[in-house]
């Protein structure tokens, strides 16, 4: 199958000289959550605005279902749906017409079922007939995605859906965003929380500094670059990794109390094994041995860090 969105070979640099996006290459896949992670200034927001024909890029060419986004926007600009990160809209306008209005830019014919239908699916319709100035922030962002959502586009793109909201929205955006990869949209998002790509991606882009570093499968990247942690709590705190463990990728933690070994995943997980055997022969008591993996967090930290 075709992908939904094809970004190739795509520069965009700003008139400050700015290189915002460098070379970037990148197909979305039909009917997938796509997470596109990044520290701050990498160039997410670029990097969508591009797509959404609102930056014009440098070189390099984007199409969205088969459409140029610069050549053929408006075309293009149907299939995507944007929910921006920043409250853009009439304020003394209803919930209702303004997300009728947004439908109409699209040359969309008027079809209220449609609009009756994503204002219940976001718990916006008891607020039809309310002033956008009278919503609370959340409410606000709703009605952002009720907008993106009006012409029923086949991608929906949201800049940091989350970012300030309660942890009620938040797990109703999740919902959400769960029953419209149901309906088959793709979704495309950008987030600081990771826990956010960990629960719902299906696959996981990082940028930083404009370029693509990596895009894999959530679960591949978890397996591949997760490393699991064994913690050992020593019964009497020790001053330095003992003499014969030096050469291991151990640490002490909490004053002395605990050893902590990082297990390499591409490496034999037998270490742990003769790690225990070296620490009784060694006379070093312990009270529990605890083991994690590490997060989706833990990953993208040491990525970004490892290519600083
Ligand atoms: N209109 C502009 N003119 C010049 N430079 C810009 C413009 N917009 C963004 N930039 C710069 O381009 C770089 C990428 O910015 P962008 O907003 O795309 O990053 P981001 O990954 O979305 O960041 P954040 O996570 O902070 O939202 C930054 O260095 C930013 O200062």
């Amino acid at each position: 199958m075709s992908p939904i969105i094809s970004v190739s070979g795509l520069n965009k640099v700003y008139a400050s000289g700015l290189h915002a996006l460098k070379n970037v290459n990148l197909d979305i896949r039909r009917g997938e959550i796509f997470a596109l992670l990044g520290p701050n200034g990498a160039g997410k927001t670029t990097l969508i605005g591009t797509i959404c024909g609102l930056v014009r890029p440098s070189s390099g060419t984007v199409t969205a279902d088969g459409h140029d986004v610069v050549t053929d926007y408006r075309a293009a600009r149907a299939k995507i749906g944007l929910v921006p990160q920043e409250l853009s809209t009439d304020m003394f306008e209803t919930v209702w017409n303004t997300v009728s209005f947004s439908r109409g830019l699209f040359g969309k014919p008027a079809n209220p079922g449609h609009i009756e239908r994503v204002l219940r699916d976001l718990s916006l319709w008891d607020k039809k007939d309310t002033k956008i100035m009278a919503l609370s922030g959340g409410m606000k962002r709703r009605v952002l995605i009720a907008k993106a959502l009006s012409h029923e586009p086949q991608v929906l793109f949201l800049d940091e859906p989350t970012a300030g909201v309660d942890v009620e929205l938040r797990r109703d955006m999740w919902a959400m965003i769960g029953r419209l990869r149901e309906q088959g949209v793709t979704i495309i998002l950008t987030t600081h929380y990771i826990e956010e790509a960990e629960e719902m991606a299906d696959r996981i882009g990082v940028i930083r500094k404009g370029e693509i570093i990596l895009v894999e499968e959530k679960t591949t990247l978890m397996a591949k670059l997760g490393k699991s942690r064994l913690r050992v709590d020593l019964k009497e705190p020790l001053a330095k990794v003992p003499a014969d463990l030096v050469a291991w990728p151990i640490d002490i933690e909490d004053d002395g109390h605990a050893l902590v070994y990082t297990v390499d995943p591409e490496h034999d997980q037998a270490g742990v094994a003769e790690l225990l055997r070296r620490l009784v022969a060694s006379n070093i008591d312990f009270k529990g041995v605890e083991t994690s993996r590490s997060s989706l967090e833990d990953i993208f930290i040491d990525l970004v860090r490892e290519r600083a």
